[in-house]
């Protein structure tokens, strides 16, 4: 099969390169408008962004092939991703292409910021001479801080520590043992921020980070430090820079990110300060960071297309485990459950349990999605993956139990669906037989044995002479052919459940003859065909 992708933001020719080895042609286009892209966008399985391209809900909703985004590159702020994941659409970044290129950049700002280079190269080109106006300050002995020790923050760490500084570190996420082998110390954001000669921010924006340093925060600030943002605009108020700077909270300030790209004209004038040194987002643009992002995000993706690995993504937790061989028949097996239940469930029911016993119950969260995949591709238009399934049953306000046991008594592995509430069918549980042999084994207690494809009629009857006769009498009739059966009851003359297996689909007209026979109760016409 082959798929259509769609390179935007000016990302490296190594993108087309390992898409076409790919077997994928890739088409770049480049400074589309809004509205062009909003047209060329519908026929394509997948697109590659940078910062530039914004991916709206609007977009994604001009999408209508679409199957991956990805980002040539770290953040995603630009991609909507829960309206990706609603859709079904796998996001995916390049989580590590460019870490090194913006640590450089990053450590190329401290010492910018602490020689003024950019003021000074600047004076020296307009025929100026102020040699005493640039004094500058040694990094060396000076504390530095660094806000997110993550990828790139470890990577700052390691070079600044080169330059004889001592650094500190605070990220609630990070472990001691990861600080320890940098050789940093982890501290709170109070300790950081009253004792660094420099800060550098190294997370993504987001509630607690947007802000993080402004007006309010000053006197908590040590002095005249120095403050570097390489990460994402607005984690540094923008607009209190230059008042920090003139109270003398901040010494200097260095950017290469902007709440908005490219900045509005507000910040142009606030970037103007001559305290103020700024890059336009350019900590991953070297030839090697975007050969990097551009490669690996075009392998990814064609992984993914082709669903033989999903390292990258973002979204859809589970989906990564689709392609391991031992999870692919719970796969099967759970999606067709779910679809089975949710055709013997009354309306609106919403609340389940799913209970997983044996080896598949380690799979547990994949499995919930495949069962609500089963169960809600009955019912929604959008295609139900199993990235968005979950997001779908919250909008549908179900109610899911999960529960795990690690042994069964009668199967290896058990995949249970209860339907809680009104039911006639309470619970109806499944399991993997072989290489594609997926059954129901268990209905409300009784033992049954039915393979979970085709066109299944279910029913309960008492356990009387006649019944089955009556039934395949009146399938026969109207040449209505049985391809297997399976009767479970409880003890001899109680309650039955019959499930009866159909080469054909069936129509309303052709169930009332059934519906009418005396004894047959709770009727319920499966369809697990394919379409
Ligand atoms: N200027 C540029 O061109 C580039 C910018 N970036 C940006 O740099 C940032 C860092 O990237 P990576 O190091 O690759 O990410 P990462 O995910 O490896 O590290 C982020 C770190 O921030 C920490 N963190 C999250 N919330 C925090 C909080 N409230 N306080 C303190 N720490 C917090 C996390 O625990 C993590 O350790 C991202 O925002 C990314 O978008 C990345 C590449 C290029
Ligand atoms: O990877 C990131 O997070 C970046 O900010 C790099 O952005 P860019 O790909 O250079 O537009």
């Amino acid at each position: 099969m082959s798929f259509k992708v769609l390179l935007l933001d000016n990302v490296d020719p190594l993108c087309e390169k390992a898409f076409k080895e790919r077997g994928i042609e890739p088409v770049r286009k480049t400074n589309l408008s809004g509205d062009e892209l909003h047209k060329e966008i519908a026929d394509y399985d997948g697109i590659v962004v940078r910062s530039a391209t914004t991916v709206t809900p609007e977009l994604l909703a001009s999408a209508k092939n679409l199957k991956v985004v990805g980002r040539a590159g770290v953040g995603v702020d630009n991609i909507d991703i829960d309206a990706a994941t609603t859709r079904g659409v796998l996001v995916m970044n390049t989580p590590d292409g460019n870490t090194i290129s913006t640590a450089e950049h990053t450590c190329g700002m401290i010492l910018a910021l602490s020689r003024n280079i950019p003021q000074s190269v600047e004076k020296v080109k307009s025929g100026g001479w102020d040699r005493k106006k640039y004094m500058g300050t040694e990094v060396h002995s000076k504390t530095l801080g660094i806000i997110g020790l993550g990828k790139i923050g470890a990577e700052v760490t390691k070079r600044m520590q080169q330059f004889g500084m001592n650094v500190i570190a605070y990220d609630p996420f990070a472990s001691r043992e990861k600080a320890e082998s940098l050789g940093v110390e982890l501290v709170e954001l109070e300790k950081l921020l009253g004792s660094s000669d420099y800060i550098t921010v190294h997370t993504p924006l987001t509630e607690k980070t947007k802000g993080l340093i402004s007006l309010e925060s000053a006197s908590k600030l040590k002095k005249g430090v120095r403050l570097v943002n390489c990460a994402r605009g607005g984690i540094y108020k923008e607009e209190d820079l230059p008042e920090l700077i003139d109270q003398g909270y901040v010494d200097g300030v260095a950017l290469d990110v902007y709440s908005q790209e490219p900045p509005t004209d507000e910040v142009y004038e606030i970037i103007k300060h001559p305290k103020i040194i700024c890059t336009p987002h350019l900590g991953a643009s070297t030839e090697e960071a975007q050969e990097k992002v551009a490669e690996q995000i075009a392998q990814q993706m064609s992984d993914a297309l082709e669903k033989k690995s999903f390292k990258g993504s973002l979204n859809g937790k589970s989906i990564s485990l689709i392609t391991n061989k031992e999870v692919q028949p719970y796969l099967e097996v759970a999606e067709k459950l779910g679809n089975l239940a949710i055709q013997l469930a009354p309306e609106h029911t919403s609340d389940f349990a799913f209970e997983y016993s044996g080896a598949c119950a380690k799979y547990a969260e994949v499995l919930t999605d495949s069962i609500l995949k089963g169960m809600l591709s009955q019912h929604v238009s959008e295609a139900v993956n199993l990235i968005n399934a979950r997001v779908y049953a919250e909008d549908r306000g179900f109610k899911i139990k999960e529960t795990m046991a690690s042994e069964t008594k009668t199967f290896n592995d058990l995949i249970t669906v209860k339907l809680n509430g009104k039911s006639d069918y309470k619970n109806i549980s499944a399991t993997v037989f072989g290489q594609d042999d997926y059954r129901i084994v268990e209905i409300d207690g009784y033992g049954i044995e039915l393979r979970l494809e085709g066109d299944i009629l279910m029913y309960q009857n008492l356990d009387k002479p006649g019944m089955l006769a009556a039934v395949s009498g009146a399938l026969a009739e109207q040449n209505i052919n049985i391809a297997s059966l399976s009767l479970g009851r409880s003890q001899k003359g109680s309650n039955a459940i019959t499930a009866v297996s159909v080469d054909k689909k069936m129509s309303d007209k052709e169930l009332e003859p059934i519906l009418n026979l005396d004894g047959v109760k709770s009727l319920r016409y499966i369809s697990l065909s394919e379409n």
